[in-house]
């Protein structure tokens, strides 16, 4: 867990999984208890991030390959956690980002077949110990995220850099992400998102609920302090 005040959570998963959904839905719940939240997103959610989000989604960093790509995604994610989260959280914020270094492992990792010590070194620096208190990952059967997605943007807008990658790719991602719930049990929570909102809504609640709690030692410094 995060030394921090606040809590950290994030929302994985592929594409069209419900992930936006439930994060505004949730911040929706949390804010009408009176808490803090900010919600925020990779590849960006920050000034520097935001602007290799575009390089990133629309293909452009494609043609100079998959280690370049890691690199951009590692460079927006160090500059949305030393401007954005860690300082959110310093201030006692519940910040829920949709998709963070899951998605590196996931995407650049397994389907990039980039050697896992890259990707490991990449998250150590982007990351800086910033590792999330809790990961939710939202899992449902590849192409029916595809078909979500699809009837999002509608029928004129074009899938991004990886929402168009084949339905075997998306799929291995699905195993990927499952994987994580079996080697990080503890952060990495499994949410079954192939049913109603709802449904949804109310796993995604009863699986953060326990890690807003106040831990020991947030007991203990309140006691001192009393
Ligand atoms: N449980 C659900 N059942 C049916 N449709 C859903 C469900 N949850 C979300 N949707 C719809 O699916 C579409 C994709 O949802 P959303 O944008 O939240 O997914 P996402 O995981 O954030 O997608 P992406 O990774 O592509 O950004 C939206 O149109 C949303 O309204
Ligand atoms: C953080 C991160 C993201 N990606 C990919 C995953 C998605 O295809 C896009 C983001 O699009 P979204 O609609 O905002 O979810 O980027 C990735 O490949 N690696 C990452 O680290």
């Amino acid at each position: 867990m995060s030394t921090s005040k606040g809590r950290f959570i994030t929302f994985e998963g592929g594409e069209g999984v419900g992930k936006s959904t439930q994060i505004n839905r949730l911040a929706k719940v949390l804010r009408r208890r009176g808490m803090d939240v900010l919600v925020t997103r990779e590849p960006g959610g920050s000034l520097g991030a935001e602007a290799v989000r575009h390089v990133l989604l629309s293909g452009a960093a494609e043609e100079f390959g998959i280690r370049m790509e890691a690199m951009l995604f590692a460079a927006a994610r160090s500059d949305h956690v030393e401007e954005v989260i860690r300082p959110a959280l310093a201030e006692g914020a519940i910040v829920l980002c949709d998709r963070y270094m899951d998605s590196s492992r996931v995407y650049q990792g397994v389907t990039g077949n980039l050697e896992p010590q890259f990707i490991v070194n990449l998250e150590r620096i982007a990351v800086n110990s910033m590792v999330p208190d809790l990961t939710l990952i939202l899992d449902l059967p590849a192409e029916a995220g595809l078909r979500r997605a699809k009837a999002r943007v509608g029928a004129n807008v074009a899938p991004d850099r990886f929402e168009k990658e084949e339905v075997a790719t998306h799929e291995k991602r699905r195993e990927a992400f499952i994987d994580l719930t079996r080697s990080e049990p503890e952060r990495c929570k499994l949410i079954n998102a192939d049913q109603p909102e709802d449904m949804v809504a109310l796993a995604v609640l009863s699986t953060v609920e326990p890690v807003l709690e106040p831990t020991e030692l947030e007991d203990a410094a309140r006691d001192r302090k009393v």
